[in-house]
């Protein structure tokens, strides 16, 4: 199928020509039909230097009946006429039949040039406003929404599936006639992690952010998560509508988000060339070529990892943080592996350490406000992963707790972000028996956190107890999963015993190592 020229071209060449990434919402609360028509009129030629398109909102105008969607009519010419495009907000989905209605209506009459769409019915709700006749138009598909209840209906499964069937290669994208880029996505500012995740699940997709401003949103974070790491083609919109709409000087606050989304975009680190990234590729190699642990660079190729896991492997086997021979835990047992996170003491190595917390924890799609590291590990741990996450476009504040209460100042035990009432993500090395997490998850519930899920470097996947083996027929739980159930929350690794024991295998040469851990495994292992 051969791509047709259309909306999203006409919007590149927008953004180009304006240097701009900034839609303005036409969302006018007025007492009849007309003020709206003339509030939009006014709004438009007071931010026409500055915005890339607009967006007005069709319920603002229905709500005044025949006579609003008049002004609707109106304002879309008033938006032709200063040589802009107009991205109609009216999240239509229904029946192919009644969506081909739909489509007449918002193109033959309206003559937006493009429109959102809910993606509940599946692609013959989305078909009529994208093949046929209406081609050259744009839909952007409704992904993650920004407002509060939206996790009643949306799973972060289902966001990845909206972005993955929407993308160039995905069922609803090699459908459409705009081939080369077939359908944008609706992902809500507000949902930075769930902007990131459609970014990576969507690498060519435009993405449009609503929540900047009055919904609580900053126009930078949102840049930061919706950048592709490989391109520097910008596929973004942000639409912005009370922030500029209700601003003292909406031409001066249309200028000024303008220039931050600018700024946003130049300030984030630029995508590796390809020198760059066959340099990288050379001295990482080389780096784990000459790494105490033999044939790790095999690792790297050998697919048995995902690439954050054998960074993470190739870290902490570097920095002597993971060991292979015998070793007493404080159960009593005798492991074939140790893990001591404490010894990832060097700048290097942290940054990869702490990007590879970062990265599973961007997999999981959890959404949080806080990283919280419990003393004392965890305190260069949650400044590391949030960190780390940022770097990555995930915005998040940090905190942990001391050990001995401070009696002086503003006293207490917990340092950094404010937790009560916000989402809070603990961040550990390894969980033994679950002591450590469950005392911090105590000192959260106290301090008003509503705890959403836990991160640790190493599940070990093996029974909680002393040395003897578990009872033959006994229900074999790990205690991360002990941990899970007991806190109802998930609980995210960065490496198991099942990756540990698969990296083992994949790298060959004297499996010494893995028929250990295999035989330590087939003792303690819940798995
Ligand atoms: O997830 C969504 C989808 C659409 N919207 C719409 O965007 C604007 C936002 O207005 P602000 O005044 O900038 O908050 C409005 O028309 C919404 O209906 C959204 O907010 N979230």
């Amino acid at each position: 199928m051969s791509a047709t020229p259309g909306f999203f071209e006409a919007l590149a060449a927008q953004c180009k020509a304006k240097d701009s990434y900034l839609c303005v919402g036409l969302d006018p609360r007025t007492a009849t039909a007309e003020e709206a028509h003339d509030v939009c009129c006014r709004l438009i030629d007071a931010t026409k230097t500055h915005a890339c398109c607009y967006k007005p909102n069709a319920a603002f105008f229905e709500a005044h009946g025949a006579a609003g969607w008049a002004a609707l009519k109106g304002v879309i010419e008033k938006i032709h006429a200063v040589g802009s495009l107009c991205l109609l907000d009216c999240k239509r989905g229904d029946v192919g039949s009644t969506a081909q209605a739909y489509a007449k209506a918002c193109y033959d009459d309206l003559k937006a040039d493009a429109v959102t769409l809910s993606p509940y019915l599946g692609y013959d709700a989305i078909q009529p406003f994208v093949t046929g006749q209406y081609a050259g138009k744009g839909a952007f598909i409704l992904c993650a929404t920004s407002n509060p209840s939206a996790d009643e209906m949306q799973s972060d499964a289902l966001r990845d599936r909206v972005a993955s069937l929407s993308s160039n290669g995905g069922a609803w994208g090699v459908k459409t006639a705009v081939a080369s880029r077939p359908l944008g996505l609706v992902v809500g500012a507000t949902r930075p992690a769930a902007v990131s995740a459609a970014r990576t699940q969507n690498g060519d997709a435009w993405l449009l952010t609503p929540g900047v401003g009055a919904q609580g949103a900053d126009a930078s974070t949102v840049v930061r998560a919706a950048l592709s790491s490989s391109s520097r083609d910008v596929r973004l919109v942000v639409p912005v509508s009370r922030a500029i709409m209700n601003a003292d000087d909406p031409s001066a606050a249309a200028q000024k988000l303008c220039q931050e989304i600018r700024d946003a975009i130049s300030n984030a680190p630029p995508p590796p060339s390809l020198t760059d990234t066959l340099a990288d590729a050379s001295r990482r190699l080389s780096d784990t070529m000459t790494s105490t642990f033999p044939r790790t660079a095999e690792l790297l190729t050998g697919g048995a990892l995902k690439p954050h896991q054998a960074k993470f492997v190739g870290c902490v086997l570097r920095s002597g943080a993971l060991k292979f021979g015998s070793f007493q835990l404080k159960s009593g047992r005798q492991s074939p592996y140790f893990f001591n996170a404490g010894l990832v003491c060097d700048g290097n190595d942290a940054a990869e350490f702490f990007d590879a917390y970062a990265a599973a924890i961007q997999n999981s799609g959890l959404e949080f406000d806080v990283v919280f590291g419990p003393a004392y590990k965890g305190i260069p741990l949650c400044a590391g992963v949030s960190a780390a996450l940022a770097a990555r476009g995930v915005s998040s504040s940090f905190a942990y707790n001391r050990k001995e209460a401070k009696d002086h100042g503003e006293g207490g035990t917990l340092v950094g972000a404010a937790v009560k009432g916000r989402r809070v993500l603990l961040v550990d090395d390894v969980i033994s028996a679950g002591t450590a997490v469950r005392e911090a998850t105590g000192i959260l519930a106290k301090a008003g956190a509503i705890l959403v899920g836990v991160c640790v470097a190493v599940d070990r996947q093996e029974v909680t107890g002393g040395s003897a083996p578990p009872a033959p027929g006994s229900e074999r739980v790990s205690a991360v999963e002990g941990v899970r159930r007991e806190l109802g929350v998930p609980v995210v690794p960065i490496l198991t015993l099942t990756d540990l024991l698969a990296y083992l295998e994949a790298k060959g040469g004297s499996d010494e190592h893995a028929a250990n851990v295999r035989k330590y495994r087939e003792t303690y292992g819940a798995c």
